[in-house]
């Protein structure tokens, strides 16, 4: 198991501290998706044992949430070196189970570390407020204070940027963290643990619990020690989790699905605009959720850029993400594949074209030719779907109110982009447009100091950002009668 790929590989789940294997034996195999062989198997623990991590993560709280901030930011300054200094290891790890291309892989190493710079610095900064008072005996303030213990719950599409980004948040803020990472990917996460281990978070601050995400979500949403609850996934997993923790009402952080419409105005820099699609919709092989889900493209540009986009498409290297220059790698199973090759069969039977290499050149199961469907329309399932693969649906329109009409008419609302040259316009989409992200000659939106996050049957709440520990903490109010 320990080959150049794997050297942070470990096959016990982190529990306060201690690496674990489940009570009962069980385990749970991961394969990696390019090439469908195992790559090893992680524990599925107990629900005794998931109540063993919860009596963990609240002793620690009552130690951690005490801890000076500045120790906080220096451990989370220790564990972001760590994964410095690891970042190949992590990469390599990355590609090998989630698929992704090595050199995105890469990229998301060190989006995932730069959360943890990011929230050591914010660690720094929590502070309440004075208040005026009516009454000069009574002064008025408010005091920030952790919420308590956080379960998190986490996809495989960024199996480590999507942990960091919630666990620095919360880890600054003075709570502690249980993690349940996606099954697919679970190598990544305990990976991190390791790496958090050496940074010193080895008393029970950071968790990494594999099991199925039903088993974990039960247990803490049944448990008052548990306060809050961070997820990202999809909308009805979302649904399910927010109904689960409403019994304990716990804060409930939702980072859900999209389905952002890229639109390309008529004043539009043509090639910037086919570029950005071409990354809005390919990243991530297409499962990204800010991907570029359907395109609206003024219609005197139109063939043009379908032609453009359909040449730039075809020249895409589509393989296995550790062969050089692969653009796109595997989608994570093979119900993915067969979900994209359905949507792209409704639209065609209900009118759409086609464009693309054809899906007899995938180089395996797991694998979906990037495709573009155009002139789709609403009765079509990818209108309404988000496809989480290599499938960009294109069409055209006449007016901006009709493309801002077009983009707005999802129950999605998490990132949009728009390619136009006049400024008003720009701010008039950018004012319009129904999400919580918006994207102006641009998709290269994330960072660590955005909020992110969506609006509608996207999510609640923001992650990064100045508003990414609002989510951990507490505003107490404080009244004091003096004399
Ligand atoms: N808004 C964001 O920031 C963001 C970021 C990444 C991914 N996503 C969304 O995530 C989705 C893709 O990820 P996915 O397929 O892993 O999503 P998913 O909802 O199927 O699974 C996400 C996580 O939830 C767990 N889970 C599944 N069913 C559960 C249940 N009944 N109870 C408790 N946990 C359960 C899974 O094990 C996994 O860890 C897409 O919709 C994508 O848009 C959103
Ligand atoms: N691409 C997103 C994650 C969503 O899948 C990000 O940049 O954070």
């Amino acid at each position: 198991m320990h080959t150049p790929e794997n050297q942070l590989m470990t096959d016990h789940a982190y529990l306060g501290g201690r690496w674990v294997e489940a009570s009962d034996g069980k385990t749970r195999e991961v394969e990696d998706p390019a090439t469908e062989k195992t790559i090893g198997k992680v524990p599925q623990l107990t629900e005794d044992q998931l109540g063993e991590a919860i009596d963990a993560a609240s002793q620690a709280f009552e130690r951690w949430r005490d801890t000076p901030a500045l120790e906080r930011a220096d451990a989370l300054m220790a564990w972001y070196q760590a994964m410095q200094d690891n970042a190949e290891a992590l990469a390599r790890l990355m590609t090998l189970e989630q698929g992704k291309p090595l050199a995105e892989a890469r990229g998301e190493v060190d989006y995932a570390a730069s959360f943890l710079r990011w929230f050591a610095g914010q660690a720094r900064r929590i502070a309440g407020d004075t208040l005026a008072s009516d009454d000069p005996d009574i002064s008025l303030g408010t005091l920030r204070q952790p919420v308590g213990v956080v379960a998190i719950i986490t996809p495989w599409n960024f199996p480590l940027a999507m942990i960091t980004r919630k666990v620095g948040a919360a880890l600054a803020a003075g709570c502690t963290t249980l993690v349940n990472p996606a099954s697919q990917t679970p190598f990544c996460a305990l990976a991190l643990a390791r790496l958090a281990e050496q940074a010193g978070l080895n008393r029970g601050e950071f968790n990494v619990l594999t099991c199925p995400g039903k088993r974990f979500s039960e247990k803490v949403c049944d448990d008052n020690r548990v306060r809050a609850l961070s997820f990202t996934g999809s909308t009805e997993v979302g649904r399910t989790l927010l109904a689960q923790a409403a019994d304990t009402v716990k804060r409930s952080a939702m980072e859900l699905g999209g389905n952002a419409p890229f639109i390309v105005c008529e004043d539009a820099d043509l090639d910037a605009a086919v570029e950005g699609a071409i990354a809005a919709r390919f990243q991530t092989s297409g499962q990204d959720c800010v991907a570029a889900n359907r395109l609206f493209v003024h219609r005197s540009l139109y063939d043009t850029f379908i032609e453009r986009f359909t040449q730039r498409m075809n020249d895409m290297p589509v393989g296995n993400g550790f062969d050089e220059d692969i653009e796109i790698g595997p989608l994570i199973n093979r119900d993915a594949v067969a979900k994209a090759r359905e949507l792209v069969e409704d639209a065609r039977s209900r009118g759409a074209r086609v464009l693309g290499r054809g899906q007899d050149q995938a180089p395996g199961p797991r694998f979906f030719m990037p495709t573009l469907v155009a002139d789709f329309t609403d009765d079509m399932r990818i209108a309404s779907e988000e496809s989480f693969a290599p499938l960009a649906p294109v069409r055209a329109f006449d007016s901006d109110d009709e493309a801002i009409a077009a983009a707005n008419d999802t129950v999605y609302g998490l990132a949009a982009y728009v390619y136009a040259k006049d400024q008003q316009r720009i701010r008039r989409y950018q004012q319009r447009l129904e999400v919580g992200m918006v994207g102006a000659n641009t998709m290269d939106i994330t960072g660590p100091q955005v909020p992110f996050g969506g609006v509608k049957q996207s999510g609640l709440g923001r992650e990064g950002g100045l508003e990414g520990m609002e989510e951990y903490l507490e505003t107490k109010y404080l009244c004091t009668a003096h004399g």
